[in-house]
């Protein structure tokens, strides 16, 4: 287990994964919706969801700078983007999840600062492992990469299907929702319609 780390903004200072608490939350909830906890199916059940919401919620206990560690100076100041990143992660609302991709661009510093690409992949999940609503997914990741690579400019599109609008309330299965976050010079209208078009070929 990594040290707890300190969130700022709304979402507090979070501790470390309890996995007995988390166990005997799930057997709590079994008993609630009317279930017997203790019948042969159920008895491993409170174990397995304890250690699935740790792995589902590790992006509470990730630095965003931790995965951003491996950086490069090539000296290359043209955009790099990588498209269709999955992203897989809760809405804090109803604990369900969201899924889709998030195309994630930026422009390097002018002394060419890059990162690997695979690291860019790393931080969508930092942030999307956690309680979640889309706009703060695709904010965090924007301001992050801002703050750590200090590139010119980011653009992050981020597009999901929320699962608490498809198997329950609304019920609208194939609803997307589309979210995007642009900082420094991909505001630009000429830049970010130049990022957009790659986002949107296919
Ligand atoms: N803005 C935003 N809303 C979200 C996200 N994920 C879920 N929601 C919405 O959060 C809202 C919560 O609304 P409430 O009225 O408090 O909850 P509810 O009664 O379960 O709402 P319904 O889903 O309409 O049945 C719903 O409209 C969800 O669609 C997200 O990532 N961003
Ligand atoms: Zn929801």
């Amino acid at each position: 287990m990594t040290d707890p780390v300190t969130l700022t903004g709304d979402e507090g200072t979070i501790g470390e994964f309890d996995e007995k608490r988390a166990q005997a939350a799930v057997r709590e909830l079994l008993i609630a919706v009317g279930e017997d906890p203790d019948r042969e199916g159920l008895l491993e059940t409170p174990a397995r969801v304890a250690r699935a919401y740790k792995e589902i919620f590790a992006g509470l206990y990730q630095k965003p700078e931790e995965v951003l560690t491996t950086t490069f100076d090539l000296g290359h100041d043209e955009m790099v983007l990588v498209k269709d990143i999955e992203v897989m992660s809760n809405c804090e609302h109803h604990l369900v999840p969201f899924h889709g991709v998030a195309h994630v661009g930026y422009i390097p510093s002018t002394d060419g600062k890059i990162t690997g690409l695979s690291k860019l992949a790393r931080l969508v999940d930092v942030y999307a492992r956690r309680p979640q609503v889309q706009e703060r997914l695709t904010t965090q990741i924007a301001d992050s990469l801002m703050e750590i690579l200090e590139p010119r400019g980011v653009i992050v599109v981020v597009e999901c299907e929320h699962m608490c609008m498809t198997m329950r309330g609304v019920r609208k299965p194939g609803a997307k929702t589309i979210t995007s976050a642009v900082r420094g010079q991909l505001r630009d209208p000429a830049t970010r319609n130049e990022a957009m078009s790659l986002i949107m070929a296919r």
